[in-house]
């Protein structure tokens, strides 16, 4: 049995695909730990074919799971077995839907705590200290958890993806998965249509606000983005509206991202919309209300009516990238 100074990696895997936040995880365990205290789980469709991936990153030993429908009760049964075996100090997951749902469930069920959504990790005096937002986004509060294994999700893009290493040589041992205990039940999975590339990865986001009025408005936002091969995302009202997908919604109960450049239009800059793009290296607001929150946070901004603004934006990257 490994000390318990190990880490267990949580990586969900979609067509022998681990997610994008996995190589983020790996830098987080490896700011806490020897690498040789590096242990991950795949699970997921094609586990086994990731098991790979996920090892190169990092993992002393990696284990497969392979299972059709993830739920966060069938990850936790699958982790339980596991987490008793190897004992690990620490359980790192990423604060995506699944690991939202599953720190809590698992801490539960290990009887320990979790912290989750983290954006900073720390030790101070012997203790491990984990920090994460509250009060949508106003405060950060810090936490430290007593009982072991202590379980925490992390927030994407926090950490930078650590390099895969294509010599390490890893063990694999595939698991069985387990079948799920509660009444929840999958009935069916509807894929969301996306085109281009996902909100959370892309370089350059155009976020609509109520400011748009309408669906219309969303429109020339794509224009706008299509010129600069980025993607269109919006804050709460236009999504709740449905002026524009809820999977596109930013902030604290939507997308959390960390684009290059995030042009803000009609978007007053609340603290939940702001949270969610905290991440972002350039803000660009468009608003016509000059005392707007949003001109706070950003780097660059034009007061005014957007439906001057855009049009003239678009026409100038038109003319100067000849698209
Ligand atoms: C628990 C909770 C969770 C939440 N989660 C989220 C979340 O994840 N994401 C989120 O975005 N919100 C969230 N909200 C909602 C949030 O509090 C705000 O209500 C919301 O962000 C406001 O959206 P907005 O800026 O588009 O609209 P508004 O606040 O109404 O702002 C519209 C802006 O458009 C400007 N405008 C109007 N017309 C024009 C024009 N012609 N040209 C230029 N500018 C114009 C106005 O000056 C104004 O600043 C949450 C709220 C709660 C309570």
């Amino acid at each position: 049995m490994p000390d318990n100074q190990s880490v267990l990696i949580v990586v969900e895997v979609k067509g022998g695909t681990p997610a994008p936040a996995a190589a983020e995880l790996f830098t987080a365990a490896k700011a806490i730990t020897a690498d040789e205290s590096i242990f991950a789980l795949v699970v997921g469709t094609g586990a086994r074919e990731a098991a790979v991936a996920v090892g190169r990153l990092g993992a002393v030993k990696v284990f497969a799971a392979e299972v059709g429908q993830v739920s966060s009760d069938a990850v936790a049964l699958t982790v339980m077995p596991l987490a008793a075996n190897l004992n690990p100090k620490i359980i790192l997951l990423a604060e995506t839907d699944l690991g939202r749902d599953l720190a809590p469930m698992l801490a539960a069920r290990l009887s320990t705590a979790a912290v989750t959504d983290v954006i900073a990790i720390r030790t101070e005096g012997g203790s491990r200290i984990f920090t994460r937002p509250v009060y949508g986004g106003n405060a950060l509060a810090d936490f430290t958890i007593d009982t072991e294994p202590q379980v925490v999700s992390i927030r994407p893009k926090t950490f930078a993806p650590a390099p895969a290493n294509d010599k390490h040589t890893v063990e694999i041992l595939e698991l069985p998965a387990a079948e799920p205990l509660t009444g929840v039940q999958i009935l069916e999975r509807v894929a969301v249509k996306e085109t281009g590339p996902k909100i959370e990865e892309a370089k350059i986001v155009v976020g609509g606000g109520r400011g748009l009025g309408g669906p219309e408005g969303f429109a020339q936002l794509q224009e706008l983005a299509g010129l600069l091969d980025g993607v269109v995302g919006a804050s709460r009202p236009p999504c709740d509206q449905g002026w524009w997908p809820e999977s596109g919604q930013i902030g604290v109960t939507g997308k959390i991202i960390a684009p290059d450049l995030y042009i803000a239009v009609g978007i007053s800059g609340s603290s939940q919309h702001l949270s969610g793009v905290s991440g972002a290296k350039t803000l660009v607001a468009i608003n016509k209300d000059a005392e707007a929150n949003i001109f706070k946070a950003a780097a660059y901004g034009v007061t005014g009516d957007w439906k001057k603004v855009v049009p003239a934006l678009v026409a100038k990257v038109k003319e100067l990238t000849g698209r």
